[in-house]
């Protein structure tokens, strides 16, 4: 199936109901079973990586496909590992191309055994659960924070908790750092120093949790707020102060003309000047806004240069090449090393007539790419289904918001 977007043909305002935040869903999942709570989460996420998490920790089975949901299948890994029994777990075919190498072993060195079905290195998993002894471990800090994040969260439950040393350069930091005071929110406080991160074993407390919204879904109106000008927008639900690296977003789009303001009825996106000529940024602790930025900066015509890129080639598909041949589809030309960084110094080529993107099972690609029908003109998002990852409601946000979405 593929959606024909069209600019809408006026702009307006538009108070948006974001998702609430899938990482801070999952974490608040895992900990509240950790914490063998009746209280339920509050204003869980409807992505389908939350929803495939409470599926499997509400399920009876054994066996668990956590189709394309990366958290859901580092994070449940460790947790299954440390209850007793035999459990399968298993994920779309994109899945089986992630690697989960390093948790593995670090979770076999703290006395699991898990086994790999298919290809040494990668998913599907045989786990056989036992109680975890814990202690030191070194894991490279450079591939996934996910591991980390995983290990980091059953710390507590191993008999001589868990001391972490991550080695190589950390990348996705503010997503280990969320980990960390969500478990403080949950009664366990854990200590960072240096590369070394220690949790004393300990007992998490049931806690009233509610999830704020989602900072990464939010980078997609900061999106249609620089590509439209004059809108004004109201973001629903965002934390000012929040542990979520993406929340960022809203600083780096100052420089790209979007005014943001908290006031008592949400985040109010205006436009303002655009004050650079050149946007230069190191993505490493904010991945996820890659896209947004790229397409962003090709269609308001600023050049970039984008480093930190180094997990893109790991995620729901290889975002690196998936920016460069997509981007080449609307007339720009774009270089990268393929290792970890992305430029465009303006070079453009022949625009197809009515673009049609496609999207490689990416929500990411979908959501980065549908507003730039505001300056490119009508067109085609292949596989618009794929949103419901982090953000199902999101074309109908789009229609509410004035663009024109319909099946082609
Ligand atoms: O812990 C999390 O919730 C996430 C961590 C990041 O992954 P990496 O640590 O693999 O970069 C991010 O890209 C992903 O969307 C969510
Ligand atoms: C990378 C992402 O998700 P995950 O790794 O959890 O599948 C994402 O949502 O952009």
């Amino acid at each position: 199936m593929q959606y024909t977007i069209s600019a809408p043909k006026q702009v307006s305002a538009y108070k948006v109901a974001l998702p609430t935040s899938k990482s801070i869903s999952n974490r608040a999942l895992i900990l509240n079973a950790l914490a063998y709570s009746a209280k339920p989460i509050k204003n869980l996420s409807d992505s389908d990586d939350t929803q495939l998490m409470l599926k499997a920790l509400q399920s009876e089975s054994n066996v668990f496909d956590v189709g394309a949901a990366g958290t859901t299948m580092r994070f449940l890994t460790a947790f299954l590992s440390k209850i007793v029994g035999e459990w399968t777990i298993t994920g779309s075919e994109r899945m089986k191309q992630r690697p989960i190498k390093i948790l593995v072993e670090a979770l076999n060195k703290l006395g699991a055994k898990i086994e790999y079905i298919e290809q040494e290195g990668y998913p599907p998993l045989r786990i056989y659960g036992s109680a975890l002894e814990g202690g030191d471990l070194e894991l490279s800090g450079n591939v996934s924070s996910q591991y980390i994040s995983a290990l980091l969260m059953i710390g507590p439950t191993m008999k001589d908790g868990l001391r972490l040393t991550l080695s190589g350069e950390i990348i996705s930091r503010p997503y280990i750092s969320l980990t960390l005071k969500m478990m403080e929110t949950f009664g366990v406080k854990s200590y960072w120093k240096g590369n070394t991160i220690t949790v004393p074993e300990g007992n998490y407390q049931a806690t009233d949790f509610s999830v704020e919204a989602d900072w990464s879904a939010a980078s997609y109106w900061f999106q249609i707020a620089a590509l439209s000008k004059d809108c004004q927008l109201n973001l629903q639900g965002l934390k000012r102060y929040s542990e979520q690296g993406d929340a960022k977003v809203a600083a780096l789009f100052k420089q790209l003309g979007v005014n943001a303001k908290f006031s008592q009825k949400g985040l109010m996106l205006t436009s303002s000047e655009i004050t650079t000529n050149k946007f230069s940024y190191n993505f490493i602790e904010q991945p996820d806004l890659a896209q947004t930025f790229a397409v962003t900066c090709c269609c308001l015509g600023i050049p970039f240069k984008f480093t930190g890129l180094q997990t893109l080639k790991i995620k729901e598909t290889d975002r690196i090449n998936a920016l460069i041949v997509e981007l080449k589809k609307m007339g720009f030309v774009l270089n990268s090393n393929q290792i970890d960084d992305l430029s465009w110094d303006g070079a453009t080529c022949k625009k197809d007539e009515k673009p049609c993107i496609s999207t490689y099972k990416d929500h990411r690609m979908a959501m980065a790419f549908a507003p730039a029908a505001l300056i490119i003109g009508d067109m085609q998002i292949d596989d618009p289904g794929v949103v419901s990852k982090s953000y199902p409601r999101y074309w109908d946000h789009l229609k509410e918001f004035g663009f024109g979405v319909k099946e082609k």
